[in-house]
């Protein structure tokens, strides 16, 4: 008698492409609210799980608390096929960490969508799309390590992988990078992850952090000045403006 056979094929290849499936935390119609395609209206696909643990992430269902169910490619085509709209924006989460995010990207392209991928650009899967929307994680966003020890190594040491973020940059169509700024220290560590990138300002867009419109507007009065002297473009978070910080909007 031989040896056992054990097999390292992911579920998704076992079941073939067809029934490939992503854990999903939720699928909404709203309008684009940040970077250069804000107001286009768009199907937004949330996965949920994340590789980083951000302090501040205002999505901890796909993240911190990961939460959703399987779905299909064919059932996620579906449905942003009935959504009527020509966008689709798929987040997370960390949408890259799924197996099946490849062919569900191509199939989304295939079907004519225009793509756009949020991704904080840590994982080595390059994989087109029209947009590449990538939000490098800066040293602020690394969680308190006597709170969260185990995380707060882990993100520390999975965060800022420059040459992956350059591969996914290759691999898309279009890029811009969004960095989420609290205070104006972080413009020199910006102005490094920038010039590593290698991406030109018009596709820099630095955005405030927080999840209210009080946050919103008191971050105008000095984010925005600052953003523009620096050459790069600010940007307001729309959807907290149009729907407030609610889930599926
Ligand atoms: C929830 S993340 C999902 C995609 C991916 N994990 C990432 O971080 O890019 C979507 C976008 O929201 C941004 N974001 C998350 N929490 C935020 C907050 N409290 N303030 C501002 N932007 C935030 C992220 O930087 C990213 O651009
Ligand atoms: N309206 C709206 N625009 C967005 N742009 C990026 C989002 C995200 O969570 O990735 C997002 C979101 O959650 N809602
Ligand atoms: S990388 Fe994105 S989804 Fe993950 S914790 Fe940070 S903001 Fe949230
Ligand atoms: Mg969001």
């Amino acid at each position: 008698m031989g040896k056992p056979q054990f097999s390292h094929a992911t579920a998704e290849s076992t079941r073939g492409p067809d029934h490939a499936q992503l854990l999903v935390s939720e699928t909404f119609t709203s309008r684009q609210g940040e970077g250069r395609l804000t107001g286009t209206d768009s199907f937004f696909i949330r996965t949920s799980g994340c590789n980083l643990r951000c302090w501040f992430c205002d999505t901890p269902y796909a993240s911190w608390n990961p939460s959703g169910d399987r779905q299909t490619i064919e059932s996620l085509l579906d449905a942003a096929r009935q959504s009527g709209v020509e966008h689709v924006v798929l987040t997370g989460g960390e949408p890259l960490l799924s197996p099946a995010v490849t062919e569900l990207s191509r199939s989304l392209m295939d079907s004519g969508f225009h793509l756009t991928i949020e991704t904080a650009g840590t994982i080595d899967k390059p994989i087109p799309c029209d947009l590449l929307s990538l939000s490098p994680k800066l040293a602020d966003s690394t969680p308190d390590p006597g709170q969260h020890p185990r995380w707060s190594g882990l993100h520390e040491q999975r965060r800022m992988p420059i040459e992956t973020m350059r591969t996914l940059i290759d691999a898309a169509l279009a890029h811009q990078v969004k960095f989420v700024v609290g205070d104006r220290s972080q413009f020199d560590e910006i102005r490094q992850v920038v010039d590593s990138l290698g991406v030109t300002n018009d596709d820099v867009f630095l955005m405030p952090q927080g999840v209210t419109n009080a946050q919103m507007d008191a971050a105008i009065e000095w984010l925005r000045p600052l953003t523009e002297a620096a050459g790069y473009q600010y940007c307001d978070r729309m959807q907290i403006r149009w729907f407030g910080n609610r889930r599926g909007t």
